[in-house]
């Protein structure tokens, strides 16, 4: 079997080392799949990427076929299969996404291009860095050779953040839950969606085509909850994991990119749906050349949006509210950029 070539970018980061160690373990490509791994970050933090390279290569990881530590974009997107862009600077306390703005597109307009001249053309890329939608954008815009399609914001994190408040108020196993989502921004104009989600049955886990399913709307029958405080929370998830500990989200940040790239890679179990930030074919009425975060299934390594999902006129008013902030947030980024 043929080595994936997998880069991460701001690798000596705090997600960086974690995603680093799971991807060297099998958590994305499968324990038999060898990995060429490519660890790019900044000069200053390069001691840093010294020691992850010791530690990874001590834990005599089976499917780490190699290892390079880089600065440079072209060592780092030569051949590359996959792509986890993680390198930006975080937000502190008292900040939004969107203020990362001008510290962070120049990152992303150069690893675009150089995506664009050094990476496999099939290249996958997941963009993670803040404003991750904005920035996922301005990647794709300088990697002209690679389709649109190849490249994805994340907002699994806030997925995965939904579906444990709505499992904990329902008093039920998160393994239960299907299809929540999570529309727009990875900012908090995000909307949380519990209006298509689903309980199966506890003893049903393993999907088949006579789960019993029990909408989460006919269990969790507080609609305020529902329409508020749990919206509110999800949307301010972040900010508050900051406040407490100086710190934006790692680990479970590490793990909702293994769980987005394994769903896209590997495809989305049966009956099921996640959302991906992806760039806006005009679904939902919501405007084109945005990313926007949709519902999808993934097969075949490729993702496609849930058309035709009946939509409320409350879901309606705040699917709008995340676009038209996607689109100052655009035309910010496009103003600085000089676009
Ligand atoms: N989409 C999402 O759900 C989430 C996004 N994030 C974002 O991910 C980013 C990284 O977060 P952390 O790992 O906590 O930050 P961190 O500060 O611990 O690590 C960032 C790393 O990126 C490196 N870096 C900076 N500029 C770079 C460049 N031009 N090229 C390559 N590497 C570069 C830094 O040297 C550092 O090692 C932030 O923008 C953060 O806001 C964080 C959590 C969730
Ligand atoms: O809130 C932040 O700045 C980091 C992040 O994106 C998250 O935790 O969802």
């Amino acid at each position: 079997m043929k080595p994936l070539h997998v880069c991460i970018t701001g690798a000596a980061g705090q997600i960086g080392q974690i995603v680093a160690f799971k991807v060297a373990n099998g958590e994305i490509f499968g324990k038999s799949q060898l990995i060429n791994l490519a660890l790019l970050d900044i000069e200053p933090a390069f001691p840093l990427l010294e020691a992850l390279q010791m530690e990874l290569e001590e834990c005599l990881f089976s499917s780490l076929k190699s290892i390079t530590i880089t600065t440079d974009l072209k060592v780092a997107f030569e051949k590359c299969q996959y792509a986890i862009l993680i390198g930006a600077k975080p937000r502190g306390k008292n900040m939004q996404r969107k203020d990362l703005i001008e510290a962070n597109s120049k990152i992303f307009e150069e690893q675009g291009r150089a995506i664009n001249e050094y990476a496999d053309r099939r290249i996958k890329v997941l963009v993670v860095g803040n404003p991750a939608n904005t920035n996922c954008l301005i990647c794709l815009k300088n990697a002209p050779r690679i389709r649109n399609s190849n490249f994805c914001a994340m907002t699994r994190l806030d997925l995965n953040r939904a579906k444990y408040q709505i499992a904990l108020k329902a008093n039920r196993n998160v393994s239960t839950l299907r299809n929540v989502i999570i529309w727009g921004n990875h900012s908090s104009t995000q909307f949380p969606d519990v209006s298509q989600a689903y309980f199966i049955n506890e003893d049903d886990e393993i999907d088949n085509e006579n789960d019993e399913e029990i909408r989460v709307e006919e269990v969790i029958k507080d609609k305020t909850w529902i329409q508020k405080d749990f919206i509110e929370l999800i949307q301010q998830r972040g900010t508050t994991v900051i406040n407490a500990r100086g710190l934006s989200s790692a680990a479970s940040a590490a793990q909702a990119i293994c769980d987005h790239m394994r769903d896209w890679i590997q495809g989305t179990p049966s009956n099921s749906i996640t959302s991906f930030g992806v760039i806006s074919d005009g679904s939902y009425g919501i405007p084109r050349d945005i990313v926007y975060s949709f519902p999808v299934v993934c097969f075949n390594s490729e993702w496609q949006i849930i058309k035709n999902l009946k939509i409320e006129e409350f879901t309606k008013k705040k699917m709008e509210e995340s676009a038209k902030e996607l689109i100052e947030e655009k035309e910010t980024a496009f103003r600085f950029l000089n676009y």
